[in-house]
C-alpha cells in the first residue's frame, strides 16, 4: 500500500494546538499515550485465541472474577485496564485515573508536582462480544484536575472526578473492528483516524465528522421492552409502525451490544441509540455508566452535531454523583433525540396500539 500524504494523529494534534498559543503540549502528549495504549489493546484483540487473553478472568468455581459493577470480568477487560494504567501512570501528565474496572480512583505513583489532567476510561467496551469476535472498543474522557490537586499534590478523591460532561477537555474511543479506528474530539469537532497496521500509525481518514439530523435506524435492546417507561415505548412503537404509523416511514433496527460500535455506526451514518432508564432494577437507573461511557460518547455526538440525553436533559449537563454512576442514555441524530426528549416531557402517553409491544404481546410477560 503506497504511503499517503494523510496527516498522522500527531500532526493533527499539533495543528489543533495552534489554536491555543502558549499551550504546553501536555494534552497532545496525553492523547498520544492513550492512542498508544489503544494500539496495544488492538494487538491483543487481533491475536484472539492465539494470544491467550480470551475468556473470563481467573475462571473459578463461580465462573470468573467479578468487578465493581457486579459483572464477570473478561481476561481482556483486565489486560486492557493494565495497558491503560501502565502506559499513563508515569507520564507526569496526570493527577489521577478512574476506570470501569477499578472501584476507587487510581493514585499516580510518586509525588508533587502532579499532572494537570484526569483520565477516565472504559478499557474494553462490549466485553460480552469478545469471545464471539464482534467489534469491541476502548472509551476515554479527559478532564482537568482541580487546581488544589495540582498545587498541593494531594491524592485524588472520587469527588475530583464528579464533573459534568460539558467540562471534558477531550474525549474519544478506539474501535477494534475489521479496522482499528480512533475517533477523537478536542472540543473542535470530531476527527477519525484509521490505524495503518504496517506503520503502526493512526492516519486522519475522517475530517469534521457530522451526524445527520434525521435517520431511519434505531438501536435498543428489545428484550427489556417490558421494563420501558411510556415515552420510550411510544417512540419504539411508532418506529415499528413504519410507513403506516404516525412517523410515515419505515425504520430499520440494529443491536450490536457494544455501545462503542453503535456509536461509531451513528457517527458514520446517523441513527439513534437508546439504553434508557427503565424499571428492570430500581437500584440501577440505567445500564450505562455516566463518567466513562455516556459522557465521552455524548461529547463526541454533540461535537458532531448530534445530541445526547438522558431522555429528560442533555447528558453533558448532568452533575455526577458517583464514579460508577449508571444513567439512562439516548444519543444520535438530533431530531430523533429531541423527539424522544419531547415524549418524556409530554403528559403520560397512551398505551400503545402496536401488538408487538402491548400488554399481551410477544415481548411481554
Ligand atoms: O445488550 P446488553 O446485554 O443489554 O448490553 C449491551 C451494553 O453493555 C455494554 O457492553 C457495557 O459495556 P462493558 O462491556 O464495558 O461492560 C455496552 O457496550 C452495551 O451497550
Ligand atoms: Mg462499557
Ligand atoms: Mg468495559
Amino acid at each position: 500500500m503506497p504511503l499517503s500524504n494523510r496527516s498522522t494523529l500527531t500532526q493533527y494534534l499539533i495543528e489543533e494546538r495552534r489554536r491555543f498559543p502558549g499551550a504546553s503540549g501536555a494534552l497532545n502528549a496525553l492523547i498520544l499515550d492513550v492512542a498508544l495504549a489503544c494500539k496495544a489493546i488492538a494487538r491483543a484483540v487481533a491475536f484472539g485465541e492465539l494470544g491467550g487473553a480470551m475468556g473470563d478472568a481467573l475462571p473459578d468455581a463461580k465462573g470468573g472474577e467479578i468487578n465493581v459493577q457486579g459483572e464477570v470480568q473478561k481476561r481482556l477487560d483486565v489486560v486492557s485496564n493494565e495497558v491503560f494504567i501502565r502506559r499513563n501512570e508515569w507520564s507526569g501528565l496526570l493527577a489521577g485515573m478512574a476506570s470501569e474496572e477499578m472501584e476507587l480512583p487510581y493514585q499516580i505513583p510518586g509525588s508533587y508536582p502532579r499532572g494537570k489532567y484526569l483520565l477516565v476510561f472504559d478499557p474494553l467496551d462490549g466485553s460480552s462480544n469478545i469471545d464471539v469476535n464482534v467489534s469491541v472498543g476502548s472509551i476515554f474522557s479527559i478532564l482537568r484536575a482541580p487546581d488544589d490537586v495540582i498545587k498541593s499534590g494531594r491524592d485524588v478523591t472520587e469527588a475530583d472526578f464528579l464533573q459534568p460532561g460539558a467540562t471534558q477537555v477531550a474525549a474519544g474511543y478506539a474501535l477494534y473492528g475489521p479496522t482499528t479506528m480512533l475517533m477523537l474530539s478536542v472540543g473542535n469537532g470530531v476527527a477519525g483516524f484509521t490505524l495503518n497496521p504496517n506503520l503502526g500509525e493512526f492516519m486522519l481518514t475522517h475530517s469534521d465528522v457530522r451526524v445527520p439530523a434525521d435517520t431511519k435506524e434505531f438501536a435498543i435492546n428489545a428484550s427489556n421492552s417490558r421494563f420501558w417507561e411510556p415515552p420510550v415505548k411510544r417512540y419504539v412503537d411508532e418506529c415499528l409502525a413504519g410507513a403506516t404509523g404516525p412517523r410515515g416511514k419505515d425504520f430499520n433496527m440494529r443491536w450490536i451490544a457494544s455501545m462503542v460500535a453503535e456509536a461509531h455506526r451513528i457517527l458514520m451514518r446517523g441513527g439513534v441509540f437508546m439504553y434508557p432508564r427503565d424499571m428492570k432494577d430500581p437500584s440501577k437507573p440505567g445500564r450505562l455508566r455516566l463518567l466513562y461511557e455516556a459522557n465521552p460518547v455524548g461529547f463526541l455526538m454533540e461535537q458532531a452535531g448530534g445530541r445526547a440525553s438522558t431522555g429528560r436533559q442533555p447528558i453533558l449537563g448532568v452533575k455526577p454523583s458517583g464514579l460508577h454512576q449508571r444513567i439512562g442514555l439516548v444519543f444520535g441524530s438530533k431530531n430523533e433525540v429531541e423527539r424522544i426528549e419531547r415524549y418524556h416531557h409530554e403528559p403520560a402517553a397512551k398505551e400503545s396500539a402496536n401488538p408487538l409491544f402491548s400488554e399481551r404481546s410477544l415481548f411481554r410477560d
